[in-house]
């Protein structure tokens, strides 16, 4: 019996940074990797079924976080994070034709993008207003079109050569070495193995009720060790004060001290929402403190249940 090849969505068109990501993802090469227009729409499919995986930008070095995913991704627990995959980002200037700076007076390209050459488009196109895109390389591909308005586009280099559109300057990103985070995103089911370089994403709400709550909810993790890697606070949309915090830290859920973390946070806020434990793409060791590692645990549990058994 024969099975459909599983379905990968990605933000396209050909040559997003997104598509870089998805390339990196072992297997993507033999499914069937689906263009679409925003990562609402990526992670909808998922959802619905349409799509087995989405791939999704998730946190720039530079930028932030990534707020559309952030907020869709903690909307429910029909999602979880199976994989992270980092991109080198590095962005060049395409223009219509061949022409000089001086004549470009619109640019178009994703906000992420332009949020990493502002600074440059500031010194370079003082005179250019930026036209806001569904990604990079959408607004590169704009140009090819007759009745696109805007001169230039903020994109990969990669898609000077697919497209054949004149590069009107390279390395254009205000800080060289930036990363792009993307998460490879599936329905719940059951989570990747421990590698010993793991990462945990939940999304935990921010009880309006509770002085110090944000304290209590780190106090879980550094009684245990955990390394926190982000923390991001974003307003549910409920009103003014209600907020959720996005959190990824260093560890995987089979782990003792990140299921005794958990256990308690739960015991705290039960509206807590598991998002994944999966390899780090960077496959960095951490030191965990030896009183919080697996043995450790043990050890103190093998102690208390002596006594009881006395
Ligand atoms: O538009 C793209 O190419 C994307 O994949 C989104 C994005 C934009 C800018 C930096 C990283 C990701």
């Amino acid at each position: 019996m024969s099975s459909a090849p599983p379905r990968y969505v990605y933000l396209g068109p050909e040559g997003t940074f997104t598509e870089a990501a998805l390339r990196q993802v072992p297997g993507a090469d033999s499914g069937e990797c689906v263009p679409v227009g925003s990562v609402i729409t990526a992670l909808a499919q998922v959802r619905s079924g349409e799509a087995d995986f989405a791939v999704v930008p998730i946190e720039n070095s530079v930028e932030g976080g990534v707020t559309a995913t952030l907020d869709d991704i903690a909307a429910d627990d029909d999602l979880q994070i199976q994989r992270e995959i980092l991109v080198p980002i590095s962005f060049v200037l395409l223009g219509r034709r061949e022409m000089d700076l001086a004549e470009i007076h619109t640019v178009s390209t994703h906000t992420h993008g332009w949020a990493q050459v502002r600074n440059w488009a500031a010194a370079h196109l003082p005179q250019a207003e930026f036209v806001p895109a569904g990604s990079t390389a959408g607004a590169a591909r704009g140009l090819l079109e007759d009745t696109t308005s805007y001169d230039a586009a903020v994109c990969a280099p990669l898609v000077a050569e697919q497209t054949g559109l004149p590069v009107l300057a390279s390395a254009i990103e205000d800080t060289a070495g930036a990363v792009t985070r993307f998460v490879l995103v599936s329905r719940p089911g059951p989570v990747p193995a421990p590698t010993g370089s793991d990462k945990t994403t939940v999304v935990v709400p921010l009880p309006e009720d509770h002085p110090g709550a944000l304290m209590d909810i780190l106090d879980q993790f550094a009684t245990r060790g955990i390394n926190l890697s982000r923390i991001e606070s974003r307003p549910t949309g409920a009103g003014l004060g209600s907020y959720f915090f996005s959190i990824d830290f260093e560890g995987h859920v089979a782990e003792e001290r990140v299921k005794a973390a958990l256990a308690a946070l739960y015991r705290l806020i039960p509206g807590i929402r598991f998002l994944g434990s999966y390899p780090r793409a960077d496959k960095m060791r951490y030191t965990v403190p030896a009183h919080t590692r697996d043995a450790a645990y043990r050890a103190g549990q093998e102690w208390v249940t002596a006594i009881i058994g006395r």
